[in-house]
């Protein structure tokens, strides 16, 4: 979509199909975009919902010298229209390579947890076509496969609770600059932004040169034709996860041997590429080539390989995927809000309580010893149930078991709930379908509702 439109009721439309029910967090750096997506903003809040709760955040990263001066000036420009406005600080370690991807991280971060503690289940961000185009065009410029190339989704679900929408991914940055021009509304120039040491400002400046505009409209335009075959692909893996995958005790996935002779190998693979890494804990999908071998190799059973930190162990009666026995997390004490081995999220309610239990609490991978005394499914070799049971967590106090409970219910101060490893931290809207299925076949909690009105998270929507 490549809008260039800057008439005065242009918020209406970027907005209208927006859930604003339980308000929204706009995130402002006070450079033209964010300042732009604040302003219309608020004028489509303030003529549609004007109960609806609208916060301002500015992140200071502390990476530059004028960053909490330019912050204030946030805060004064928020003031004058009567928008609250909070500025966090990043109070971390600061990376010495990596610097965007660690800032990108903790802002994210600091407006997720803004965003809660008020309530508020959205936070809008002020990308752009421009921002789009330099993605697209540096994902491909590391990828010639051209994966990625979908870009930027329209909305990304952060930590499988918070929605990071992103309205203005259609509409060219000079649009709103005129726009805030016409109202004389200036805004911040982030140096970084022009500071050729960092990719996205070399794409950027590449851009404004020559057939740059030419170049702007064909990744725009390859963008849009990926997303719908990203978003196809993924319909069609859920559709096969659904069909074939099954959970015969906690840690272990079967999948049908019909599995491996599909015929629609690019679904058939990207559906492994998730399970692999939400067997695995891998925050990221499983390899594309090497999956795509590896399901090449799945018809000839038996076969026993490991990727992701999966073992795929493929037999006449189905193929098994279970978590590799290396590398598991050492017992700790469970730690509110934690991940443990990127598989559970640990959540403590209020103060842990042993009654007259001895020893401290721990978290421990369930160890071969105890899975043997576990329940078995008959219908699943004793081997592959003990060996996947093994790896699923459990609590110990003082070198007893207190409860494992299939690693999910636990004592009832404390649970541990599956994730959909590698979509935890980041969702884009395109997988929706995919981590839907995944979250249904490992017993994750459900996606939340979707950001857009009208629309059935459960088994995915698109906007266009
Ligand atoms: N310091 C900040 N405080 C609040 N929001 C910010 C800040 N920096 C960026 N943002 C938000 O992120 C959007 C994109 O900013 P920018 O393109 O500079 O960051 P980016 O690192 O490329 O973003 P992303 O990492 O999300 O792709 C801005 O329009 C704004 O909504």
């Amino acid at each position: 979509m490549l809008t260039l439109d800057t008439k005065p009721d242009l918020s209406n439309s970027l907005f209208s199909d927006l859930d604003f029910s339980t308000g929204a967090v706009a995130a402002v750096s006070g450079g033209s975009d964010s300042t732009a997506l604040l302003l219309l903003l608020k004028d489509h809040l303030d003529r549609t919902a004007s109960a609806a709760r609208l916060l301002a955040v500015t992140v200071d990263h502390g990476l530059r010298p004028d960053s909490a001066t330019e912050a204030r000036l946030v805060a004064g420009f928020c003031a004058e229209r009567g928008i609250a406005h909070r500025i966090l600080a990043w109070s971390g370690d600061k990376p010495a390579s990596g610097l965007p991807a660690a800032a990108r991280e903790a802002r994210y971060n600091l407006l997720a947890t803004a965003a809660e503690a008020e309530g508020i289940k959205l936070i809008l961000t002020g990308h752009t076509a421009d921002d789009q185009a330099e993605t697209v065009l540096m994902r491909q410029a590391r990828d010639a496969e051209g994966r990625g190339l979908a870009g930027m989704a329209p909305a990304t679900l952060h930590d499988w609770r918070t929605w990071i929408v992103r309205p203005l991914l259609g509409i060219r940055r000079a649009a709103l600059r005129a726009m805030l021009r016409r109202r004389h509304i200036g805004w911040i120039e982030d140096p970084t932004n022009v500071d050729a040491r960092f990719e996205r400002p070399r794409v950027r400046a590449a851009l404004a040169q020559g057939e740059g505009e030419q170049r702007i409209a064909e990744a725009l335009a390859r963008a849009g034709q990926a997303v719908g075959e990203r978003e196809g692909v993924g319909h069609r893996a859920a559709l096969l996860i659904d069909a074939c995958a099954s959970r015969p005790v906690p840690g272990l996935i079967r999948l049908d041997r019909d599995f491996a002779g599909h015929e629609d190998d690019r679904a058939a693979v990207y559906a492994l590429r998730i399970l692999l890494a939400t067997v695995g804990g891998v925050s990221f999908l499983a390899d594309e080539a090497r999956c795509a071998a590896l399901f090449s190799r799945l018809r000839s059973a038996p076969l026993r390989a490991t990727l992701s930190r999966t073992v795929v162990d493929a037999r006449k009666t189905g193929i098994f995927l279970r978590r590799e026995n290396r590398t598991l997390p050492a017992p700790a004490p469970p730690v509110d809000n934690g991940l443990w081995d990127n598989r559970r999220r640990i959540t403590l309610h209020g103060r842990i309580t042993l009654n007259d239990r001895p020893g401290d609490l721990v978290i421990a991978p369930l160890g071969s010893a105890a899975a043997k005394r576990a329940f078995l499914s008959e219908d699943i070799p004793a081997s592959l149930s003990r060996a996947a049971l093994a790896a699923e967590p459990s609590l110990w106090a003082g070198g007893e078991c207190l409860d494992f409970a299939g690693g999910n219910a636990s004592l009832q101060s404390v649970s541990i709930v599956p994730v959909v490893a590698p979509f935890q931290r980041f969702l884009p809207s395109f997988d929706l379908e995919p981590a839907a299925a995944v979250a249904v076949l490992v017993g994750a909690p459900p996606l939340p509702a979707s950001p857009f009105r009208g629309h059935d998270v459960g088994r995915g929507w698109a906007k266009a």
